[in-house]
């Protein structure tokens, strides 16, 4: 046993210490990282030292820099396109052949939402636009994957770019790849969720 009075404030300070170090190290992990290539057993935090004075050891890789020494370069509207459409495509190849009808309600909404709030005022304002041209189709997933095939190709008129096949568009955005279709929705269950 120590004398020093102060050792249960040094304790304390320790234990806080290495608290911070498994939970910051979560957030100081750039998302586009993947997490096998994690290494922050050298992240050191101070817990009585400002944030920025992380120190970093020989082996810490790059996705883990603390945000301030690492190149952050803002997404493009390109990237933000690309990857709302990934999840968009998904989401509609993912879509039950017979949605219920909170299922169909979800879908609208979704839209109708992303109108709304999608982070680019100008594809928002375009967005509203050829919704309200071209209602959410909903009935099935075919209905539904060709009616966002159809309004993605709007916006790709709009743009310059060529229009993609409809027809193509199940063999470009199939089913997702999950094990024993874990990621298959259930159509049976009507499940009413309140915010
Ligand atoms: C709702 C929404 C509105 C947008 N509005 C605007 C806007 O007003 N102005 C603007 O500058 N940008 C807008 N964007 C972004 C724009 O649509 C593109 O995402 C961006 O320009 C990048 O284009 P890209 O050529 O890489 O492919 P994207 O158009 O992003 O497409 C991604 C991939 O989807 C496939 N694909 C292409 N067309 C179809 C289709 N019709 N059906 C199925 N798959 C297809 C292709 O394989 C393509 O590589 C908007 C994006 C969204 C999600």
């Amino acid at each position: 046993m120590s004398d020093n009075p102060l050792t249960p404030l040094i304790n304390t300070f320790t234990s806080i210490s290495r608290s911070l170090q498994t939970h910051l190290s979560r957030f100081l992990i750039a998302p586009d990282c993947a997490t096998n290539d994690l290494t922050v057993s050298s992240l050191t935090i101070n817990p009585l030292q400002p944030f920025s004075s992380v120190s970093l050891g020989a082996d810490t890789p790059v996705g883990a820099l603390p945000i301030k020494e690492k190149e952050v370069k803002p997404l493009t509207k390109e990237e933000l396109g690309r990857a709302t459409w990934t999840l968009l495509h998904s989401i509609a190849a993912q879509y039950p052949d017979q949605p219920t009808r909170q299922q169909r309600r979800d879908a609208k909404e979704l839209m109708a939402i992303l109108s709304r709030m999608y982070p680019c005022k100008e594809c928002q304002d375009h967005f509203k636009e050829i919704l309200k041209a071209n209602p959410v189709q909903a009935g099935s997933r075919e209905e539904f994957s060709q009616w966002l095939c159809h309004v993605h190709n709007v916006v790709n008129r709009s743009l310059g770019k060529l229009i993609f096949p409809c027809q193509r568009v199940n063999a470009r955005w199939g089913k997702l790849d999950c094990k024993d279709r874990s990621c298959d929705l259930d159509s049976t269950s009507e499940i009413d969720i309140k915010f």
